[in-house]
């Protein structure tokens, strides 16, 4: 079992961070804007284009750059032996395009997502969103930021009280039966669909009360956006243990169930 140390990541890195996220966007945005790009399976059946391989290189080769020291996981290279990622303390953990069915559908709800992992928590995260001209950041521990059209906002859900009725965000384009029987045992509430990690956004930016995702998702679709509504004050916890959600324990990059809320949502709400 690793030491637990102190870890520390500066304004200044994440800003660099931040820079890098914005050159991937861009490279996502040149392929949005043709009137047709690529699109494969991947053997899981998942769509993948031309866009997340552009983001992925411009990613990886910035990330190499400007921070070399640790090893980088994407969506798109995820092919790293256990034996080997076990290992890493320290790493980032990318994917290039979240939201790939909203991209192919052309409704702008897709981001870039880059977390650094560090003794298996989501530590660092940048959640871009290109076509909405947003950039979320945080630093868990440190604050968390919202920046669009050059308008810098910090993100604090501390003290949030919950939403009168609350509002429960779920995804697009999968919504699986154990979230529908989450919402029933919840009560009045308003629902809104939403692609992609902008889900844990919207929580962190207090638009939204609590997240439960009874469904799948792999490692990569939620680092850094859980860094981030960390960062702002909010929590991530799995579904039904109650315990952090947390990276690279175990082989499988799959998820387990979570629900990522405020503080006010796990006062009320028993997970
Ligand atoms: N059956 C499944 N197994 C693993 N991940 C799944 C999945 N169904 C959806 N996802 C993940 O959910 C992400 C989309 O989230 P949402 O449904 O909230 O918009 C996808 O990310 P990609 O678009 O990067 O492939 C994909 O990784
Ligand atoms: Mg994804």
């Amino acid at each position: 079992m690793a030491t637990a140390t102190v870890f520390t990541f500066s304004e200044a890195e994440l800003a660099s961070l931040v820079r890098i996220a914005n050159v991937a966007g861009d490279g996502i945005m040149a392929v949005y804007g043709k009137a047709e790009f690529s699109v494969q399976n991947k053997a899981d059946e998942s769509p993948v284009t031309e866009a997340d391989i552009v983001s992925h290189n411009l990613i990886v080769s910035a990330l190499g750059e400007a921070f070399p020291q640790w090893p980088i996981m994407s969506e798109e290279a995820a092919d790293i032996s256990w034996d080997e990622r076990k290992a890493w303390q320290t790493y980032w953990l990318i994917d290039p395009l979240d939201g790939t069915k909203e991209f192919i559908k052309r409704n702008g709800e897709f981001t870039v997502n880059i977390a650094l992992i560090h003794q298996g928590q989501a530590v660092v995260g940048v959640v871009h969103a290109p076509v909405l001209e947003t950039c979320y950041s945080g630093i868990k521990g440190q604050g968390a930021w919202r920046e669009h059209a050059g308008v810098v906002t910090v993100l604090d859900i501390s003290q949030r009280p919950l939403s009168p009725v609350p509002v429960v965000v779920g995804s697009r384009s999968h919504i699986s039966p154990d979230v529908q029987a989450y919402l029933a045992q919840i009560g009045e509430h308003q629902m809104q669909s939403v692609g992609s990690s902008l889900k844990f956004c919207l929580v962190a930016e207090g638009k939204a009360d609590v997240y439960p995702r009874l469904g799948l998702t792999s490692e990569w679709d939620t680092a850094a956006a859980q860094a981030v509504l960390e960062a702002a004050g909010g929590l991530v916890l799995r579904y039904p243990e109650g315990d952090a959600l947390n990276y690279n324990s175990k082989e499988n990059i799959l998820n387990p169930y979570f629900i990522a809320a405020s503080k006010a949502w796990f006062a009320k709400n028993e997970i």
